[in-house]
């Protein structure tokens, strides 16, 4: 059996013999290549699945010969899949932006889904809810209305904020509650609500919009803005034939290179000799149709912004097939020459507020807000009489239009507390235009002719100049102004910084309407210096008697510590010494010099030192009591935020709290966990526990041992301010709130929401000086509005130059 069967296998064996061969060779073959295959695992997908397929070829196994071909070729599939989804995507996309050849395009996408005529995003931010509030009042509906706008008229309108710096904090929670009210924003998660982040906001607003619905347009509009929803929808229709429009009051313009300026850009120097800007859409509202929408989403990785949003749009469009629609419907100012009718306009700017004398308080200039639509408004006019100037308002009230006339005094305050949209000012002949900057007008001369009325109308480019003038009490003041037109004013009547204005002509300091000019009494407003005392602790007057002291200037003041810098400021020597009254009272003699300086870019800065001279050492305190001016801490005035025609002749104004129409808030940093002594509370001592101190309430605090520097920010004035101190350790926070403001005959009832004092100070530890001794702080005070912001923590010490200090400096150096 075996035999034969072996002869029987050697048979078969004869003929098979080369089939054996091969088939051995095979399977080693195979075995090698199996080996081969997986140890080329890591090799391209398409690679492998290539040797796959030739190996199938040889061995004829295909599969089963081989173990891993399945993985192999599942893995193949799906990376050549998402090779093509992904194409396909992004094909799809480009198609629908118009980037790919007509020929190439497939009839009909596909998509059932009805696409929406445009989705508006409302850029906010944190501290905005009153705008917020105000817009959904004036023009934007809110709950079942909102989403009937979108299904009736295909308008999408939501709020778009991100997220804040400390994300899940109290002002993501806020965000988040409101919205569970209203369901009206959209939040992106990877925006941060930071100014520096702010350019980007536009384009995750875009992405996030292209992605979520398929409409014709993206509009952005900033919450600031009054929007006529249905002329919008209309005017966007109009464009619906253009396949990549892109909408908006088209300008391009100044190019700003000066970090002091309102629209400061860090890369101007890539803008030329010209340093004008490409064209783009000015940044109030504009739109731009679903095809930019998504050209924006595809290239989001490298589309890079630039300081303004309006800017870095206009940007991406740079070199594409894009129709700049230039509308003039979207411009904030569209009024012409002669005329300022806004027929047609789609929405007027909610700040344009004036700013007039309460009927009932002609005489004391108290003020009341009266919101007016400029489509109301028939004329604003300069007018000059011999020497009097007047401006001349015309606008509604109720149904009727009302001239009101107001003498240059008026006018001023208009410029400080007011705030103002574009508007033209006719002279004659002679034209001005005017330009907003917050809460303050800047005049251009257009034509020649034109009179110049100082402080509105001074000639910006004056040289730096110091000025003694007197008041109407005759007492001397003494008037710093630089290059740039930032001034500041300092009476000898208590060493009193009284104005501070910044290169705008806008005023950062508070002085209340009522306050009383005469002498001996500080003004209720400024910088009123407390020395030797502050506040009740001691036995001399409330904050010592320096501030109701007359000084006197110093003609031969010591030089600048830094001679180069001397050029590029203003300043002037104070000094005061006792009076045998003073002395009397307290009985040390003593030289105190102020040094109040105007540097370069604005700030102010006071340099004080004081030098014991009398035979026994002393003690004393100081603060700054420096009044900031602030847009509104809390709000409870009336004030008509919007309106609607109903008929010809027929408008209903829609009234509501001023505290629901602006933001409020105000907020200090630097104070945060440190110890204080609440004013309030006899004096005791508390620890600061908030993140940044708020208010709400009367505050009267001294902080002990802070930074060097605190910052304060005005939301609604996009204004922060910067205290940055040497010598000077504590820091007062005062704001007197509603019941104290009445009880204090210097001050308007409800002026306490204008202002808030943060004095740099020493005043837990007394500084001693022994005879000789000499001692020197110092204060540097700085003003800036959005995009020019100060940033506060990490500050470096100072930089002495910046308002150099005496030659002979030193502190506590004996004589
Ligand atoms: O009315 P005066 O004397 O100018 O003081 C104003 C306020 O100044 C603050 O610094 C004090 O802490 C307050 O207590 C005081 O009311």
């Amino acid at each position: 059996m075996h035999t034969r069967g072996g002869s029987s296998t050697r048979g078969q064996s004869g003929l098979g013999f080369g089939s054996r061969v091969s088939s051995l060779f095979l399977a080693m073959f195979a075995t090698m290549a199996t080996i081969y295959v997986a140890g080329r695992l890591w090799q391209d997908a398409e690679t492998r699945l290539r040797l796959v397929e030739e190996l199938d070829k040889i061995t004829g196994q295909g599969k089963s010969a081989v173990s891993v071909d399945d993985t192999l070729k599942i893995i193949a599939c799906r990376e050549q899949q998402k090779k093509l989804s992904a194409v396909e995507t992004e094909l799809a996309a480009a198609r629908q932006a118009g980037f790919v050849s007509k020929k190439l395009v497939e009839k009909g996408d596909g998509h059932s889904k009805k696409r929406i005529l445009a989705v508006i995003g409302i850029i906010t931010t944190f501290g905005r809810k009153k705008n917020r509030d105000a817009i959904r009042k004036a023009w934007m509906p809110t709950g079942a209305a909102l989403k009937k706008l979108e299904d009736e008229k295909g308008i999408v309108l939501q709020f778009v904020i991100g997220r804040s710096p400390n994300h899940g904090d109290s002002l993501d929670r806020e965000i988040d509650n409101e919205n569970r009210q209203t369901n009206d924003f959209i939040v992106l998660d990877g925006q941060v609500e930071a100014i520096e982040e702010q350019p980007k906001k536009s384009k995750l607003f875009f992405i996030h919009a292209v992605e979520t619905w398929d409409a014709e347009f993206y509009a952005k509009v900033n919450d600031d803005v009054y929007v006529n929803i249905d002329a919008l929808g209309a005017t966007l229709s109009t464009h619906l034939d253009k396949p990549r429009a892109y909408i908006g009051c088209m300008k391009s313009g100044e190019v700003f290179s000066e970090p002091t300026q309102k629209w400061y850009e860090p890369d101007w120097w890539k803008f030329g000799d010209g340093k004008s800007y490409f064209r783009h859409a000015s940044g109030e509202i504009y739109a731009i149709s679903r095809a930019l929408a998504q050209f924006i989403s595809i290239n989001r990785s490298i589309l890079r912004s630039y300081a303004h949003d309006d800017v870095s749009t206009g940007s991406w469009f740079i070199g594409l097939d894009v129709k700049h629609v230039d509308e003039s419907k979207f411009c904030c100012s569209s009024w012409s020459t002669g005329s300022i009718s806004r027929k047609g306009s789609l929405f007027t700017h909610p700040l344009s507020v004036f700013l007039v004398p309460d009927d009932r308080h002609m005489n004391s200039h108290a003020m009341h807000l009266v919101r007016v639509d400029p489509d109301c408004i028939k004329i604003v006019k300069l007018l000059v009489e011999e020497d009097e100037c007047y401006i001349q308002l015309c606008f509604v009230k109720g149904n009727s239009i009302t001239v009101q006339t107001f003498s240059l005094r008026e006018y001023e305050i208009l410029l400080t507390g007011g705030w103002f949209d574009f508007i033209e000012v006719e002279l004659g002949q002679d034209l001005l235009t005017c330009t907003r900057f917050y809460s303050h007008i800047a005049f251009q001369r257009v034509h020649d002719g034109v009179r110049i009325f100082p402080p509105v109308l001074s000639d910006l480019r004056a040289a730096a100049a110091v000025e003694v003038a007197k008041d109407r009490n005759g007492v001397d003041q003494v008037v710093l102004r630089n290059r740039r037109g930032a001034s500041a004013r300092v009476s000898l009547h208590g060493g009193q910084v009284l104005s501070w204005r910044t290169d705008q002509g806008e005023e950062l300091l508070f002085t209340s309407s009522k306050a009383i000019f005469k002498p001996p009494n500080p003004v209720r407003g400024g910088i009123p210096i407390c020395f030797p005392q502050f506040g009740n602790r001691g036995s001399l007057e409330q904050h010592g008697f320096a501030r109701k002291k007359f000084w006197v200037i110093d003609q031969n003041p010591p030089p600048f510590f830094h001679h180069n810098d001397f050029n590029d400021k203003v300043s002037t020597d104070l000094l005061l010494k006792p009076s045998e009254e003073d002395l009397k009272i307290w009985p040390h003699s003593f030289e105190f010099r102020l040094r109040v300086c105007l540097t370069a870019e604005g700030n102010l800065t006071m340099i004080s030192r004081i030098r014991n001279i009398s035979c026994k050492p002393f003690n004393f305190s100081i603060a700054f009591h420096t009044y900031l001016s602030i847009s509104d801490i809390s709000s409870s005035l009336t004030a008509i935020v919007g309106f609607r025609f109903l008929g010809l002749l027929k408008i209903q104004f829609y009234r509501q709290e001023l505290s629901e129409l602006a933001s409020s808030e105000v907020r200090v940093e630097g104070l945060e966990t440190l110890d204080y002594l609440d004013n309030l509370c006899q004096k005791e001592r508390f620890t600061e526990q908030g993140n940044a101190l708020t208010f709400e309430s009367e505050v009267d605090r001294v902080y002990l041992s802070s930074s060097d520097v605190v910052a304060v920010f005005d939301h609604e004035r996009k204004m922060t301010f910067t205290v940055r101190k040497e010598g000077l350790p504590d820091v007062v926070v005062w704001n007197p709130w509603e019941k104290k403001s009445k009880s204090m005959v210097d001050f308007g009832d409800e002026e306490y929401k204008q202002m808030l004092c943060v004095d740099g100070a020493a005043i837990e530890k007394p500084i001693t000086l022994k005879t000789g001794e000499e001692w020197t702080g110092r204060l540097e005070l700085s003003g800036k509005t959005l995009g020019g912001e100060a940033t506060l923590i990490s500050e470096p010490g100072f930089d002495p130059g910046t308002c150099g200090l005496w030659a002979h400096h030193a502190s506590a150096a004996p004589l």
